[in-house]
């Protein structure tokens, strides 16, 4: 017997309307999901964002990936005269992850301290003009390089995931304003990626940029590297070193999804992390992503279907 079963009243469906781009929709809505879902009394139901609500409900839940200031109307109008139909998540709130200064502003509030690790963000500082750099600003604050200039705006936009690896002061000459220069972190080539559909947490690795030695930085002189989609290349695993990485210890990532949750006050989303070569109780969060490609997990169906359960038999704790 399912851990909803027992909940769910006889013969009792659920309606959650999703209304997502028309490539997330291919890449989210797999029909095992569909399947899934509806042999447990969840019946997924797209949303046409250009049609009133109101024509398109009820929806016991609303899931969603949209941000024109339209749909955010839309859907606050609808909340309004519909309190019982639950929004995940609150535009505005969603809103703080398009930023990648405010999307990290909650972790720097966060205390954990689990089994002698630590979990931060590596130094970063946003400059207006890349061309003429507030150096004193990036000295100020002890920035060092190599850094990875990141776009200000993470909102799935043109240009939201392009990126360079900026090895020194001379490199910085290259970019395009508005970025945020953050400390590159050697970290073994890893990245943790822990995946939050509220209380439901699931962390995998994958491929990350290798560390740089203390060599390659005294011989690259004003060069920059730019990349962009890292975690969509698919690049090989040469050497193992995604199969040989020591996961995170489980309580530190529930923990840390646990509080990120109350403190973003969000359900649906994925958070980057590292592991600091030189220290590896230091963990650090680098990336925080909304409504991420939850179909890359193994099992995402019962994942995102048991999530759904728990809102709509508002379980969630
Ligand atoms: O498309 P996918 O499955 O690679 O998912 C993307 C995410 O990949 P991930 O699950 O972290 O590996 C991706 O995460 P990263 O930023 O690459 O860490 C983003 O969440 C991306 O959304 P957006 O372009 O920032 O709006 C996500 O793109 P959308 O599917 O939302 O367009
Ligand atoms: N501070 C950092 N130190 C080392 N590597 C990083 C750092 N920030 C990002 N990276 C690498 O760059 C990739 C892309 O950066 P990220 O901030 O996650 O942007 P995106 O939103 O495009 O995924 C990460 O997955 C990681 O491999
Ligand atoms: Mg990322
Ligand atoms: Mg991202």
């Amino acid at each position: 017997m399912s851990e909803f079963e027992s909940e769910i009243a006889e013969g009792e469906r659920y309606r959650v309307g999703y209304a997502l781009q028309p490539k997330k929709v291919k890449s989210f809505l797999q029909p095992s999901l569909l399947d899934y879902a509806k042999q447990h009394a969840i019946d997924l139901v797209q949303i046409d964002p250009s049609t009133p609500l109101e024509q398109q409900g009820p929806f016991h839940c609303i899931i969603h990936k949209l941000h024109t200031p339209q749909w955010n109307k839309h859907l606050q109008q609808f909340s309004a005269t519909h309190p019982d139909t639950a929004v995940i998540d609150p535009p505005d709130l969603v809103s703080r992850l398009h930023n990648r200064v405010s999307m990290l502003e909650a972790v720097t509030h966060l205390q954990i301290s689990i089994e002698n690790a630590t979990v931060g963000v590596p130094n970063q500082v946003f400059v207006n003009e890349p061309k003429a750099p507030d150096f004193d600003k990036i000295e100020e604050l002890g920035l060092r390089f190599p850094v990875i200039a990141k776009p200000l705006a993470a909102d799935g936009g043109d240009g939201s995931h392009e990126m360079c690896l900026v090895f020194d002061r001379d490199g910085l000459n290259a970019l395009t304003a508005p970025t945020v220069l953050q400390e590159f972190v050697n970290h073994g080539g890893v990245v943790f990626k822990i995946y939050v559909a509220g209380r439901r947490v699931n962390c995998v690795k994958r491929k990350s940029l290798g560390d740089i030695s203390e060599e390659r930085l005294r011989t690259i002189k004003g060069e920059v590297l730019p990349f962009s989609r890292l975690s969509n290349l698919g690049v090989e695993d040469e050497g193992g070193a995604v199969e040989k990485a020591e996961m995170p210890a489980q309580c530190l990532v529930d923990e840390l999804a646990r509080a990120l949750r109350e403190a973003l006050g969000l359900n649906l989303f994925n958070v980057d992390v590292i592991r600091d070569s030189k220290e590896p109780t230091r963990y650090l969060v680098i990336d925080i992503n909304y409504f991420p490609g939850y179909a890359k997990l193994p099992s995402y169906e019962p994942f995102i279907t048991d999530f759904l359960l728990d809102v709509v038999c508002t379980k969630a704790d």
